[in-house]
């Protein structure tokens, strides 16, 4: 009776009625599926900057940091290949602009100035040896700034160290790849330059290195045109020992080379040097200086001795810090000297793990270097040396 009553659906509709049904539930469940989602991602953003505020309470003189301290990125050697801190913001964004390089070392031969070649457009050189201890701090607070500090040479100097030295200060955020801005890719602009950057909070400086622009003719006068206050860092090391690094570094990447002695003197038997070879040429330190002297008062720029940054790094970092208006915070006990590396590497914060010392490519066996050779390049070296150190007003004992 009562199903006689009943209203009859056709199976079309009833086909009908079901999908719509379906279709219903399905909506229902993906916007769950959504909310839930975004709940359990902040929750565990929220975890992480507990994680780090408990941490920095921990660690003296860390006391700023808003990230995972340094000990709790991993296990990982602080100065090897790591993954790019995710909020440094050190890849280039892809371009279509050409770009111009400059042809360095072994090429360099024969060409008083660096050759300028189109190529294809290339990120910034050079991954960090090592993940900075700061790299996670303040990850999503601060903004992109250009930097008020820039290492600008010279080429195996030791710019790595003091960038890496210098990074593990709570107030410093550092790029850790070379942006060849003033040289390379000026004309990508001021606005891609910073996009660089890592983020930073208003009492953090930010810090990029690259060595060639101290060579680069137009880079002191762009980087006065970007910020005429930025402070400048130059490390130097003795030209000799810097000529035969730079020639290791060509020869591990291209073995056919000719000789050190080949390429670094025009006339074997007269002695007389090929300042046209780039690995030369950087040497003439007095030489290269002069261009920035006429953008920068020398009051701007601090010269870190080479030398000393491996003898005495907390020394040579307290002088770098002082010049950079900042507390000194890393000091001798940041450092121990790594008897197999043969240089001061990084202490974790807290002690214990992994030695942190530079990669491979730094602090390399120089190739053997005939004695005769290496005087004559002294005896070349010397005055251009002393005028350095009178311009400079410091002597750096490169004898
Ligand atoms: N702590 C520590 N560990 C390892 N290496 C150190 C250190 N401090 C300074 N140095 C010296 O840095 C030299 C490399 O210089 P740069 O970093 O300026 O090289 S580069 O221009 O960026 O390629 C590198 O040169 P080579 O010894 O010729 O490899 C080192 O002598």
């Amino acid at each position: 009776m009562y199903n006689s009553m009943a209203p009859r659906l056709s199976p079309r509709r009833a086909r009908k009625y079901l999908f719509v049904c379906t279709l219903c539930l399905s909506c229902t469940l993906l916007c769950y599926n959504l909310i839930l989602r975004s709940h359990s991602s902040m929750h565990s953003r929220d975890q992480s900057s507990m994680n780090s505020r408990d941490q920095s309470s921990m660690q003296q003189g860390y006391e700023q940091l808003s990230c995972p301290l340094p000990h709790l990125i991993g296990s990982k050697k602080l100065l090897q290949k790591i993954p790019p801190c995710p909020h440094s913001a050190t890849t280039a964004p892809p371009s279509s602009a050409p770009l111009t390089h400059t042809v360095s070392d072994i090429q360099g031969k024969n060409q008083t100035e660096p050759t300028q070649v189109t190529r294809a457009p290339s990120k910034p050189t050079e991954q960090p040896t090592s993940p900075p201890w700061n790299c996670t701090a303040t990850p999503r607070y601060g903004q992109k700034r250009l930097p008020q500090a820039i290492i600008v040479g010279v080429k195996k100097g030791g710019t790595r160290a003091v960038l890496e030295f210098i990074r593990v200060h709570p107030q410093v955020r550092a790029m850790g790849t070379e942006p060849h801005f003033f040289d390379r890719n000026y004309e990508r602009g001021l606005d891609w330059y910073r996009n660089l950057m890592p983020r930073s909070l208003d009492q953090q400086i930010t810090v990029e290195k690259t060595p060639s622009y101290f060579v680069t003719r137009d880079a002191p006068r762009r980087i006065a045109h970007m910020s005429p206050r930025v402070k400048l860092i130059v490390v130097v090391r003795n030209p000799v020992t810097r000529a035969i690094s730079d020639y290791t570094q060509t020869l591990s990447k291209k073995p056919d080379i000719p000789s050190f002695n080949e390429l670094a003197f025009r006339n074997r038997t007269s002695g007389e040097v090929d300042t046209a070879w780039n690995a030369i040429r950087i040497g003439l330190y007095a030489l290269h200086l002069q261009p920035w002297l006429s953008h920068f008062p020398i009051s701007q720029m601090h010269f870190v001795s080479g030398e000393r940054l491996i003898t005495d790094p907390a020394g040579e970092m307290a002088r770098v810090q002082d010049f950079l208006g900042l507390k000194r915070l890393v000091t001798d006990k940041h450092f121990y000297f790594n008897r197999t590396k043969g240089f001061p590497c990084l202490k974790k914060p807290g002690g214990g793990g992994a030695p942190r010392c530079l990669g491979k490519s730094k602090g390399r066996t120089h190739v053997q270097i005939n004695p005769e050779d290496i005087e004559q390049l002294r005896d070349f070296y010397r005055p251009h040396n002393i005028k350095f150190y009178e311009t400079v007003g410091q002597d750096f004992h490169w004898e």
